[in-house]
């Protein structure tokens, strides 16, 4: 199932940040990860059960939820080059902090403007310049490095130039990086995203493991361990994911931008940030006017909300998120008289016998029902196996609408069962919420207890309520087309009486 995420969704590095995704079936197809060849440093994915505890914190940066450090920034950023704003950050509804209009802002107006010199990309000059010829020398990949030079700016406290800037950055990004597996297991238990969490979670120990045992372990001097351990990892990776901005019109660099990285997402907007090459900034351009006192949103692109909560921590409202879907699981049976030939056949196009696919509330992509139709193909078709794999796959380029109508009912029945099975997994879920018990020993437990379980019952609600959009569709079809070979039956039997 891990190499159905492999193909339809990005793995350790999601699709970047705050920008429009590239869609594949209404997916994001963009996968940035560690393992780019050839690389020094192969950030491998460890096998090793890490238990998070949800309570450390680093000792920088700010709560979420307050604006102590924000009057700083923004002096800071005034002093260093960001022109005059027309929006302010303050405390909002959604998303706690954000930019706030001051004045009255037009529909298609550009705003923001902030200079190349007020980015954080992968040539920002360290204030430990020796670190950062160490990591260079290692040929260390974007992520890591950004990574690794956040922490170590943080440490540096006011000898870093980002000093303000890491001053105002929540000191517990929302993500789930920051849930326990216990936790994950718990409220997701659902839901594939639990998956990807695991894997996420397992990807950033990994990736920290190899930088320590590479190129930390031999600097110690350059890199102490009380400085670049999992816990602070966990929190550039958790920054990274929530803030990192990938620039289409500077080649896709990809950078933290300070104050536009205080926008928060709406689902009704259609507005990214990109660099603009003639104000020489980075922008976006309002796609709806805003009032003094209202916030200010931007899109993070096209984005399911179970991937919203994966790297922002958040769910959207029910029914509000357009680009919302739920990955379906599909599996061959291990019945399946043909089972060794279809899974050569999957195998050969880069699958697996257990493949996720994405539903949305509009329907499901073409490779879902080639899947179906290789599962439920009877030994008779062994010569359309491999074509069936192939258009399963999305990286083939070959027809994909294929049709058989023998075998289209049972594909159908086949997906629709999968369907039901998924729905009783949340209806499990979603009753038994109800009297969760939350098994907690302070207030502040009770409280992050109450607040994720929250979370996962929207998140749920919303992927549940696909699913049975997804079970509605499938059953009328079923329904029509038996009705309508009913019907041909009866016409033959009419005919054949008629002839006798
Ligand atoms: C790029 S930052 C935006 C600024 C952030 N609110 C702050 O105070 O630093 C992304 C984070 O903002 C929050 N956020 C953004 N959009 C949101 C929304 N629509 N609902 C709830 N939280 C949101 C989430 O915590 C997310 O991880």
């Amino acid at each position: 199932m891990a190499e159905a995420y492999r193909i339809f969704h990005s793995t350790l590095f999601p699709p970047l940040s705050l920008q429009p995704s590239n869609p594949s079936h209404g997916y994001p197809s963009s996968v940035l990860s560690l393992k780019q060849a050839p690389r020094k440093v192969q950030c491998s994915v460890s096998t090793s059960e890490t238990k998070w505890n949800a309570t450390q914190q680093v000792p920088w940066g700010c709560d979420a939820d307050s604006l102590e450090n924000a009057e700083d920034l923004q002096k800071w950023l005034s002093g260093s080059g960001l022109p005059p704003q027309k929006m302010s950050i303050d405390k909002v509804e959604v998303g706690e902090r954000g930019l706030v209009a001051l004045k009255n802002i037009r529909k298609g107006e550009k705003l923001l403007f902030v200079p190349p010199s007020l980015f954080i990309t992968a040539d920002s000059e360290w204030s430990s310049p020796e670190a950062g010829q160490v990591l260079k020398q290692y040929s260390v990949p974007d992520w890591p490095l950004l990574a690794t030079y956040i922490i170590s700016e943080a440490s540096a406290q006011k000898s870093s130039r980002w000093c303000n800037y890491i001053s105002a950055l929540p000191r517990q990004p929302y993500s789930l990086l920051y849930w326990t597996r216990e936790e994950l297991d718990r409220y997701l238990e659902a839901s594939q995203i639990r998956q990807r969490a695991i894997e996420r979670v397992t990807d950033v120990i990994g990736t920290y493991n190899d930088l320590r045992l590479r190129i930390f372990s031999k600097y110690p001097d350059l890199f102490p361990e009380e400085v670049f351990n999992m816990e602070t990892f966990r929190w550039s990776f958790g920054i990274l994911f929530s803030r990192l901005v990938r620039l289409p019109s500077m080649d896709g660099k990809v950078a933290l931008v300070p104050w536009a990285d205080m926008l928060n997402h709406s689902c009704e907007v259609e507005t990214f940030l990109d660099y603009d090459k003639s104000s020489q900034g980075v922008v976006f351009t309002t796609d709806r006017a805003y009032q003094p006192g209202e916030q200010v949103f931007i899109s993070y692109g096209k984005k399911s909300n179970g991937e919203l909560l994966l790297s922002y921590g958040f769910v959207p409202k029910e029914g509000t998120n357009p680009s919302d879907s739920v990955e379906l699981p599909l599996s061959l049976k291990k019945s399946d008289k043909c089972y060794k030939e279809k899974l050569g056949a999957l195998k050969k196009h880069g699958l697996s016998a257990s493949q996720c696919y994405p539903i949305q509330i509009t329907g499901w992509p073409l490779e879902l029902m080639a899947y179906a139709y290789l599962a439920v193909s009877p030994p008779s078709m062994s010569k359309q196996f491999d074509e069936m794999a192939a258009a399963a796959s999305n990286k083939s380029t070959i027809k994909k609408d294929l049709r058989y109508s023998d075998i289209e009912e049972k594909a159908l029945q086949f997906i629709l069962d999968s369907c039901e099975s998924s729905i009783s997994k949340y209806s499990k879920f979603l009753q038994a919420s109800g009297s969760m018990d939350l098994d907690v020993t302070s207030p502040k437990q009770l409280n992050r207890s109450v607040f994720l379980k929250q979370l996962a019952v929207d998140l749920c609600t919303s992927e549940q309520r696909i699913l049975f959009r997804a079970q509605y569709i499938l059953r009328r079809r079923l329904r029509d087309m038996r009705s309508g070979e009913l019907r041909a039956l009866r016409i033959f039997d009419g005919l054949r009486n008629v002839f006798k």
